[in-house]
This record gives structure tokens, C-alpha cells and sequence, in this order.
């Protein structure tokens, strides 16, 4: 391979970022995507993963492509979680230091900022350009456009054609391409808490609300518009409280009433939206080579995790970063090769954030609820800040920080191994402030040698 016209494959977040920064190595980038263009056909996106949380992965390889400062002022910073109990009582629990935060921000104007800022370097978009299959054979891409079929022999291509990937599928039949999907039992629906009658937020728009239910939860992430989009995850069937179960407005009055009243007082759309809303699945999707042929795999069309991380974006993210971070190093004429190095590099790390995020579900659904958690947290917290080298916590090592995921997960076990016994102490909820903390990085330095 020694080309230098690019084909990507979605023009989703990765996509986008993607083409912006093959834009800046001077390359021809021709992005096809099976949506129309929002300009020119609005469509509506309610009920659909409308904001998300963007944290220092996402800001780092936004920053190398200079578009921080333009994305900045339309996110809002959520320091931490604020965990609403049964009675409505809410507690906050610090995502980090002070100063750190994660950021809301809308996915569809932020999609639409990057499609233009690559159309804006000179990419072009073909929206309304749905890939049907990839022969690799043939080196063809095949098209269903508005005025049919369409077929084009590309040099390089990248798919970053999300989730549900075609050319993923086409790679599935191919020799020796393996494979893996989980759907979790929990679905998903996107419900509002609209602004007040006087217009302001109605909850503290700066934090991420938690509803943790144990089996289930809500959560709530702000809008610049003041109002919060709510996602609610509960199992499809088979529990006391699932999707199934409610068949009718009295049934989700008598649900909502029962364990987030405090949020009910605040959804006068809630039976309207709940009804009319999709209930959306849950899916971890790990496969591997990301590479044939020409063709590279990028973002959730190699790795779709579950959101409960925060991280799909931002992973995404940065496989665009170390992407073109071997595109530098090995120049534009060694496709094979940047190809090679960035599957093997990458995939360690998506596989333990795909972990990571099956992981944070049970924290965020039932721990997050335990008083002993959030001393946990306490005493975490406290450790970085006397020995902010040796110990950091996973929550830090993942969202602000860009240490490889594989590493933050495996130094996240060792930790949780050592907490798991300074937590078993009896008087603990006493005794926390006094504990010997040179005696527990001692412990974690033994666990590390072991
Ligand atoms: C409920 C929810 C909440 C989330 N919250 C967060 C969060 O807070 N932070 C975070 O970092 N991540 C979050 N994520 C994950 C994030 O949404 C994904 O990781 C991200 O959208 C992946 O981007 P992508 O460009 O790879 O795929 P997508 O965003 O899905 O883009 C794929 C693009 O490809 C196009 N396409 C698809 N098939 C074809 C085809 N056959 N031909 C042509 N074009 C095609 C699509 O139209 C789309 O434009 C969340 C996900 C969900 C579901
Ligand atoms: N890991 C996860 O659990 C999830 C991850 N996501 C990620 O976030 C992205 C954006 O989210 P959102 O805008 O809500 O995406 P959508 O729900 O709009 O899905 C994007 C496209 O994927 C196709 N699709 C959806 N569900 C299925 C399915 N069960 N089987 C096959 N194809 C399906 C649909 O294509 P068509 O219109 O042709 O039918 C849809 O247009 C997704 O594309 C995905 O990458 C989204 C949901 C869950
Ligand atoms: N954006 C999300 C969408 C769905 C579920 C969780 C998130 C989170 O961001 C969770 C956050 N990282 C947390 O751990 O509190």
C-alpha cells in the first residue's frame, strides 16, 4: 500500500476526527456516511445517547487538532457524581481533585462541528451513502445511494463505521477473523428534566445525578440548554422492576413514585417521552485483526463497550491520536505498517476499557450507594494526595489521565486488592483519618513486586 487517498467509512464522532487530522497530513480524505446531511434534512434525535461525557483523552486529541477552545464553551464541567437515595437525599462524591472534571456535551452539535471543521481542511462528505459490503477481493466498496447502487475501488480505508460496522461484517467472512458480542440484559431510554418554569437548571448542573437502584439506576447529565437528559437503565425482563413490566402510565408512575421521586417531581413530560421513546439495547463487542487488506477498523466499529464508563468517545479519541501519532512517525507510504503497529499497540487497551466499562455498572448501579464506598474513596483520595505517584486511583488513571488502559486496569486490581483489606478493618469508619498510610503504598509496592 503506498496511497494517499483516504476512504473512511462514517462520518460519526471518529470518523470526523479522524478526516481532520488526515486532513492536516496533507492527505485526500473522502468520507461516506449512510445519514443525510443535517443541513439539508433535519432529523430528530430524541431518545438517542443526546449528550455525553468528554474527559482528557477526548480534550487531548482535540487539543492536537485545535479545537479545544471551540469546543470548550459548549461543555459543562460535572465534578463528580451526586447520588440521589430513596428519601431524595443527595450526597456528592468527587470524581477527582478540586479542579477536575468531566464534560457534558451534546452529541449531535458536536458531531456536526467536526464534520465541518473536516469539510472545512477539505474533506469531502458523501452523506446518504449507506456501505452495503467490502470485497476485499475485488478491492470494491459497494453503495446504496438515493439514485442506487455504487461501487468505488479504494486505495486506503478506514471504517469507522460504528458499532454496528459493515465493514466489520464483511471482515467476518473472512478466514480467521475472530469475533465476540454481549448484549447485556439491561436496556436503555433517554427521558428529560427540563429547565424550571423560570428557566434554570433544576438540579446542580455540575455533577452527573445517580439514582443507583442495585439491579438498575437513572443518571442525569446537563444541557446547555438547562435541562438534563436522563437515561434509564433497568433489565429488559425477568426482574421485579424491568422494561416489560411497564405496560402502562400507571405502572411507570407507580415505578418512578417508588424509587425516584425526587426526579418524577421534575418530568412532567415523563409519560409522554417514556412511551414514545426507543428502549435502546446494550452491547460489548471485541474482535480482532482490526486490520484486512487495505482496510483498518477504528473506534466502536473495533470496539463497542457499554457507555457506563464514559469512555467510548474518548477512546475513540485517542485511537485517532495514536493513529496519526504512527502516521508521523512512519510517514504516509507504509500504510501496512502504521496499520500493524497501531492493532497490535491498541488492542491490549480496548480490551481492558471494555472490562472497565462492564465493571463501573455494578459501581455506578449499586455501590456508589454504600456509605463504606464513599469512605473508600475518601481514604483513595487521601493517598494520592500524600503520594500522588504511587498512588492513583483508577477513576484518576482512566478519565485524567492517558496511561494505557491495560496498565490502568491492572495497577486499578492490585489497588482494589489492598483497599479491599484496609476496608475489612472493623473500626475503619472511625479510624479512617488515622490509618498509617506509609504502611498501605508499602503494601501496594509488595503487591506490585509480587
Ligand atoms: C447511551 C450512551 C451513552 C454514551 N455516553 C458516552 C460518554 O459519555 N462518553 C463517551 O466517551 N462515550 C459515550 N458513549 C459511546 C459513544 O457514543 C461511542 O463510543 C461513539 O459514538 C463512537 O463513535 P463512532 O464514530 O465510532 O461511531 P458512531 O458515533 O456510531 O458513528 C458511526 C457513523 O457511521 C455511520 N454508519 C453506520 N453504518 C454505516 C454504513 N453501513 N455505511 C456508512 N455509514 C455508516 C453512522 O451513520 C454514523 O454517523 C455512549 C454511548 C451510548 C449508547
Ligand atoms: N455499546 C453499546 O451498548 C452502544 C453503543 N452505541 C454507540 O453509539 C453510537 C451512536 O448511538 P446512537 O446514535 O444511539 O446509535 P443508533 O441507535 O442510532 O444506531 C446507529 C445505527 O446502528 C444500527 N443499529 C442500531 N441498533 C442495531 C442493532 N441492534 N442491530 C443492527 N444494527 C443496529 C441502526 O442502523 P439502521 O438505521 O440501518 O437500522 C442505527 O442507525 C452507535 O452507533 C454505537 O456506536 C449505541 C448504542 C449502544
Ligand atoms: N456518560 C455516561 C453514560 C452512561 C453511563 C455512565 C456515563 C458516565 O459518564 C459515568 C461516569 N464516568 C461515572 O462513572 O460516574
Amino acid at each position: 500500500m503506498k496511497k494517499n487517498e483516504i476512504t473512511i467509512l462514517g462520518a460519526g464522532l471518529i470518523g470526523s476526527l479522524m478526516a481532520i487530522y488526515l486532513k492536516r497530513q496533507g492527505l485526500d480524505v473522502s468520507v461516506y456516511d449512510k445519514r443525510p446531511d443535517k443541513r439539508k434534512t433535519p432529523y430528530s434525535e430524541a431518545g438517542r445517547s443526546i449528550n455525553m461525557a468528554l474527559s482528557h483523552r477526548g480534550w487531548k486529541s482535540l487539543e492536537q487538532v485545535g479545537l479545544k477552545d471551540k469546543v470548550l464553551p459548549l461543555a459543562i464541567p460535572m465534578y463528580g457524581r451526586k447520588v440521589h437515595d430513596e428519601h431524595g437525599k443527595t450526597t456528592f462524591i468527587p470524581y477527582g481533585k478540586a479542579n477536575q472534571a468531566i464534560y457534558s456535551i451534546s452529541r449531535g452539535k458536536f458531531n456536526q462541528m467536526l464534520v465541518e471543521e473536516a469539510e472545512r481542511l477539505g474533506a469531502t462528505v458523501h452523506f446518504e451513502h449507506k456501505c452495503l459490503d467490502v470485497d476485499f477481493q475485488k478491492n470494491e466498496i459497494l453503495f446504496e445511494t438515493s439514485e442506487g447502487e455504487k461501487s468505488l475501488q479504494p486505495d486506503v480505508v478506514i471504517g469507522a463505521d460504528g458499532a454496528y460496522s459493515a465493514l466489520r461484517m464483511s471482515m467476518q467472512k473472512q478466514i480467521r477473523f475472530n469475533y465476540t458480542q454481549e448484549y447485556l440484559p439491561h436496556g436503555y431510554k433517554e427521558l428529560t428534566i427540563p429547565a424550571t418554569a423560570e428557566g434554570e437548571f433544576a438540579m446542580d448542573p455540575n455533577a452527573l445525578h445517580i439514582w443507583p437502584r442495585g439491579k438498575f439506576m437513572l443518571i442525569a447529565l446537563p444541557n446547555p440548554d438547562k435541562s438534563f437528559t436522563c437515561t434509564l437503565f433497568l433489565p429488559f425482563e425477568g426482574s421485579k422492576v424491568c422494561f416489560e413490566k411497564i405496560r402502562d402510565e400507571k405502572d411507570l408512575e407507580t415505578m418512578f413514585r417508588a424509587y425516584f421521586d425526587d426526579a418524577y417531581q421534575l418530568m412532567p413530560d415523563l409519560k409522554k417521552e417514556f412511551f414514545k421513546n426507543p428502549t435502546a439495547a446494550l452491547i460489548n463487542i471485541e474482535c480482532f485483526p482490526w486490520v484486512q487488506g487495505n482496510a483498518l477498523l477504528l473506534g466502536d466499529a473495533s470496539h463497542a463497550m457499554v457507555p457506563f464508563y464514559g469512555q467510548g468517545m474518548n477512546c475513540g479519541f485517542e485511537d485517532c491520536y495514536i493513529l496519526n501519532g504512527l502516521i508521523e512517525k512512519l510517514g504516509t507510504n507504509a500504510w501496512d505498517l502504521v496499520f500493524e503497529k497501531f492493532q497490535k499497540k491498541r488492542k491490549p487497551d480496548t480490551d481492558a476499557i471494555c472490562q472497565l466499562a462492564m465493571e463501573n455498572f455494578k459501581e455506578m448501579r449499586d455501590s456508589v450507594g454504600d456509605p463504606k464506598f464513599l469512605l473508600r474513596k475518601k481514604i483513595e483520595a487521601k493517598l494520592h494526595e500524600l503520594y500522588p505517584n504511587d498512588w492513583i486511583p483508577l477513576y484518576t488513571m482512566v478519565t485524567f489521565s492517558d496511561m494505557g488502559y491495560a496498565e490502568a486496569y491492572a495497577q486499578g486490581k492490585l489497588q482494589e486488592a489492598v483497599m479491599n483489606k484496609v476496608m475489612a478493618n472493623p473500626l475503619i469508619t472511625e479510624n479512617w483519618d488515622k490509618l498509617d498510610y506509609e504502611d498501605i503504598i508499602n503494601q501496594m509496592e509488595t503487591a506490585k513486586a509480587v
